[in-house]
């Protein structure tokens, strides 16, 4: 479905994704790992058209879109949430979705269905974006992505800043859409949980692929290994 190749993003001088290569199956769920400033968002960022490619070549289902604008990849399925979920605070969260409904895309996904599938979301349909709680707006987030109908939704830092328990219900979620078929790249910084959700993990450091193998062929170990450089004699002091 996607294919990335020998890809270089830069802020100026700064290489901060660097000869990055990856193939993404249809029907795949990837977690994206790495330490801060490892250079996962720059890469999403990249994938999604909001930042541009200073090498490489992008290929989204047989189509060079290297070049392409974000709105032309969210019109041919690929949609990301970013990570700050980036939505307009004094909007509703119902006019949070419409904006995510940027195409004609075919699909399932309606805002009647969104709500079907972040219940937390149906009392707070005319409350205003800036009074959500954490997991509401990352379902808000979630939401306007998948009112594009994406084949491929990415989701950068999922978890991040919510509870134990609110992770778990956006997980929840996120299964749900696994089921409908959606490949789905997330970067999660639970190791456990990215193993046990996923079925790849891919893991970045300095700007670089240093890791990716299916998860039923690597372990904790091995990813904070690659997480932090380490030779394999060094990880019990890391950990
Ligand atoms: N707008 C920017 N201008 C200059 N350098 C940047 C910019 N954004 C990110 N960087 C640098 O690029 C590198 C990769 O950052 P990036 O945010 O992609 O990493 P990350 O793995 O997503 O980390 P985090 O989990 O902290 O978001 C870091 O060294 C960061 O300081």
């Amino acid at each position: 479905m996607l294919n990335i190749s020998d890809l270089d993003v830069r802020y100026g001088q700064f290489r901060a994704v660097q000869g990055v290569s990856l193939s993404i199956i249809k029907g795949e769920t990837v977690s994206l790992i790495g330490a801060n400033g490892a250079g996962k968002s720059t890469f999403l960022r990249a994938i999604a058209g909001a930042l541009p490619c200073h090498q490489g070549r992008i290929t989204f289902k047989d189509e060079n879109i290297t070049l392409s604008s974000a709105s032309h990849r969210v019109q041919r399925g690929l949609a990301l949430v970013p990570e700050g979920r980036r939505l307009f605070s004094d909007m509703t969260v119902e006019e949070n979705l419409l904006l995510g409904k940027t195409t004609n895309r075919d699909g399932e996904w309606t805002l009647e269905r969104i709500f079907e599938t972040f219940p937390n979301l149906v009392k707070r349909r005319t409350a205003k974006a800036g009074n959500l709680s954490g997991g509401e707006q990352q379902a808000t987030a979630i939401g306007r992505a998948l009112m594009s109908n994406p084949e491929l939704l990415i989701l950068d830092e999922v978890s991040l800043g919510l509870s134990p328990l609110v992770v778990d219900q956006v997980y929840d979620s996120i299964e749900k859409l696994r089921q409908t078929g959606t490949t789905i790249v997330l970067v999660e910084q639970d190791l456990a949980r990215a193993i046990a959700f996923s079925n790849r993990a891919v893991c970045m450091l300095e700007g670089r692929i240093v890791l990716d193998k299916p998860c039923a062929e690597t372990n904790r170990d091995e990813i904070t290994q690659a997480y932090f450089g380490l030779d394999p004699s060094q990880t019990q002091e890391a950990i």
